[in-house]
């Protein structure tokens, strides 16, 4: 067996593969020793039961995956000289024909005029139908024939073809083992193919049957056949597994995985330097996936904008029109028998004091709804028809005039009987403090409409109105406006939020969509790299954010009055820094999470603990303290309070809050490219055929 494997004399190896082994765990080995020698210039069919590690030998030639001991020598020197038609469609469906081949022409650098006539060359054989047709559109077969042409588009030297032919008419299977035979006869290219077919593989020049991972025999088929006394190939499969199956039992050997010191190394060094071609190529594809995808870029660049209108609109506003009862007894019907004052008369002399004090909370904003008694309020409290309700006493003005006339101390210490009531003139409240926000909301205007009430009082009764006063006075804020608005507080951690998940939403689905359908990992065997990639996708991601950015900034601070109080320039390179680190993050979930299921649940589980862990929601300081502790180090906490003084407090970047927000960001955006390079070379999760 072993001495079918060794290259016939003379012929120069194109694939020379020797002592493979390959496990992904311990009890499954999956290449066990094997031997292979393709040919330069041959067709070479590759045969073997569904599972016995063809599509892993494969991976391991391309240098996708790497062989635990053993090794591998090919012909060519690089990866673009190979042309892989993996065994699922592996191309972006919502593509063109057209754009299929153009992308694969750029990542493979070929000129236009020769990609042109190449494509003819290939359309007619293949007979694919208008290279217009979207790719979703046509038949299997058609797809597959889509697919084998990027394959031989770049006319590269090792062809390694995955079932070309599953799926495809027998006429037209015929005419594909002609062109690659001519090929191989013609111009010495080097073809492995792998089929279920097994008589289809006769047409090949040499086969390779492998089971139990290692090949059987390899040999020409008319030879295999001749050696084994049999009429097909799949007699000679069956004889040889039976033999092999005999050979295992008999033995009584175990034969022990081997164990190298150091890792075989790859059959095409992977290269390091970036390639600014294959770069332009992933702005290409990124271009046309976005051209044929319009509802969803409608989509990507509408919702931010959606969404601060929606913010702006919905969160930070006072609430108004609140409704608030009151019982009034010093008048009843207040439509009708209030606000009967002349002008420059002490309201403490005339009319209904409590009518003055009424009319100045309805300015206030307040709806105030009168009730006949203290009962009929509750409940109309109970059946939340109000917030609260407030009473007046019926002789509030006289009690009101003695507070503020009577309140010298001598008059205080009066006998019991003489001394004004001053509690008389309290206005009792009882709120439905459920709502908290609301609660205090009523409590701050009712505050602030009774000193307006009050100054007034004193006012027309010629008193000094300051007396009135609270004695603080509030001078211009050092630091934002003097009455400041929640939203003012939530901006900056919206911009935060949209700007960090935004980015991470499209690299997610972006990454996972080239994941799922194999077309990454074409690209990578076609001669892409990793760092190419994501080069490529960092253009194209920073100028979607760019835009997703310009049209938030125009509806916060162009549509709404926010301000920016500092260098707007720093503020959207803050901005910049951790939309990359919204990048960086969605890129290492794409590499954990296999699905777009597992992604969601992902994004969805962190924007929670983050939007609030960061200071979000609530200022970072009513925090537990164990949380706070812990809470500063997340990616988006240290950035809001860098935006906050930036735009609120108008600091510039040598204020250590200012930079703490980039270095955070940066910080951040490195430890996830360092987790995913982790994942990817502990997981190996990328894999290369399916
Ligand atoms: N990344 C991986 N991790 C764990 N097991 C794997 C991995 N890749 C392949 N395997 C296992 O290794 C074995 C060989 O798989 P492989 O895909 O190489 O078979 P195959 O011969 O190409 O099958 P088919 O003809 O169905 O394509 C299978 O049992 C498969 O489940």
């Amino acid at each position: 067996m072993m001495g079918e494997c060794e290259p016939p004399p003379g012929s120069a190896g194109a694939v020379v593969v020797r002592g493979a082994y390959k496990r992904y765990t311990s009890s499954a080995v999956v290449l066990n020793g094997l031997n292979m020698t393709v040919e330069r210039g041959t067709v070479y069919g590759f045969l073997g039961p569904s599972g016995c590690g063809k599509t892993t030998l494969l991976s391991c030639i391309v240098g996708r995956n790497s062989l635990d001991a053993g090794s591998i020598s090919l012909m060519v020197k690089s990866r673009s000289n190979i042309g892989y038609m993996p065994q699922e469609l592996a191309l972006s469906k919502e593509f063109r024909i057209a754009e299929t081949m153009s992308y694969y022409g750029h990542l493979y650098g070929m000129d236009s005029a020769v990609l042109k006539k190449r494509k003819e060359e290939l359309y007619a054989l293949l007979d694919l139908p208008s290279e217009e047709k979207v790719i979703e559109k046509l038949s299997g077969g058609q797809q597959r024939r889509t697919s084998l042409c990027v394959a031989l588009l770049h006319d590269p030297e090792l062809l390694i073809l995955d079932e070309p032919t599953c799926g495809v008419d027998p006429l037209l299977s015929h005419s594909i083992w002609q062109h690659l035979m001519a090929l191989s006869r013609n111009y010495k290219k080097t073809i492995i193919i792998t089929t279920h077919y097994i008589e289809e593989a006769r047409q090949a020049d040499r086969i390779g049957l492998m089971r139990g991972g290692e090949i059987l025999a390899e040999n020409s088929p008319a030879q295999l056949m001749v050696s084994n006394g049999c009429d097909n190939l799949e007699k000679v499969f069956l004889l040889l597994s039976q033999k092999q199956a005999i050979t295992y039992d008999n033995s009584k050997i175990v034969k022990e995985y081997p164990k190298p010191k150091s890792k075989p190394s790859p059959p095409i060094k992977p290269r390091r330097t970036i390639s600014w071609g294959h770069v332009y190529s992933h702005i290409v594809k990124s271009y046309y996936w976005l051209a044929a995808n319009k509802p969803i870029v409608g989509f990507l660049m509408m919702l931010p904008i959606v969404q601060c209108f929606l913010f702006q609109l919905t969160v930070g506003r006072d609430p108004d029109e609140l409704q608030m009862g009151f019982i009034n007894g010093e008048v009843t019907n207040w439509k009708e028998n209030c606000f009967d004052f002349a002008n420059e008369t002490c309201y403490l002399d005339y009319g209904f004091a409590s009518c003055k004090f009424l009319d100045t909370l309805t300015r206030r904003n307040v709806k105030l709804v009168e009730y006949p008694d203290e009962l009929s309020a509750r409940n109309a409290v109970r059946q939340n028809a109000v917030w609260g309700f407030l009473r007046i006493n019926s002789n509030y003005t006289a009690a009101l005039r003695d507070r503020v006339f009577n309140s010298r101390i001598e008059v205080l210490e009066l006998s019991e009987e003489d001394a004004p009531d001053m509690g008389v003139s309290d206005v009792k409240v009882w709120l439905d403090m459920s709502n908290q926000y609301i609660g205090y909301l009523l409590q701050r205007n009712l505050y602030f409409a009774y000193q307006d009430f009050y100054r007034d009082v004193h006012l027309s009764c010629d008193i000094n109105p300051d007396v009135a006063k609270i004695p603080i006075k509030w001078e211009d804020a050092i630091y934002g406006s003097n009455s400041p608005t929640f939203s003012e507080f939530a901006v900056p951690a919206i911009l935060q939020l949209f700007e960090f998940y935004l980015p991470m939403m499209f690299t997610v689905g972006a990454i996972l969509m080239e994941k799922r359908e194999g077309l990454l990992e074409r690209s990578l065997i076609s001669g892409m790299t990793l760092p190419e990639v994501l080069v490529g996708h960092a253009i194209v991601q920073f100028l979607v954010l760019a835009v997703q950015t310009l049209f938030m900034m125009l509806v916060l601070y162009v549509a709404f009055d926010n301000v920016i109080r500092g260098s707007a320039a720093l503020a959207l390179a803050l901005l910049a820094l951790v939309g990359l680190c919204g990048m960086c993050y969605g890129i290492f979930v794409s590499a954990i999470c296999d699905s777009d299921q597992a992604a969601t649940y992902m994004g969805l589980g962190s924007f929670f603990p983050l939007a609030m862990l960061s200071g979000m929601v609530w200022p970072f300081e009513g925090m537990h303290w164990t949380l706070r502790s812990v809470g500063w180090l997340l990616p988006l906490t240290m950035t809001t309070e860098s935006y906050r003084s930036i735009a609120q407090r108008g600091w510039s970047l040598s204020h250590h809050m200012v930079y703490g927000g980039f270095i955070s960001s940066l910080g951040w955006s490195i430890f996830f490219i360092l987790a995913t390079y982790f994942v990817i070379v502990v997981n190996k999760s990328i894999r290369l055929l399916k």
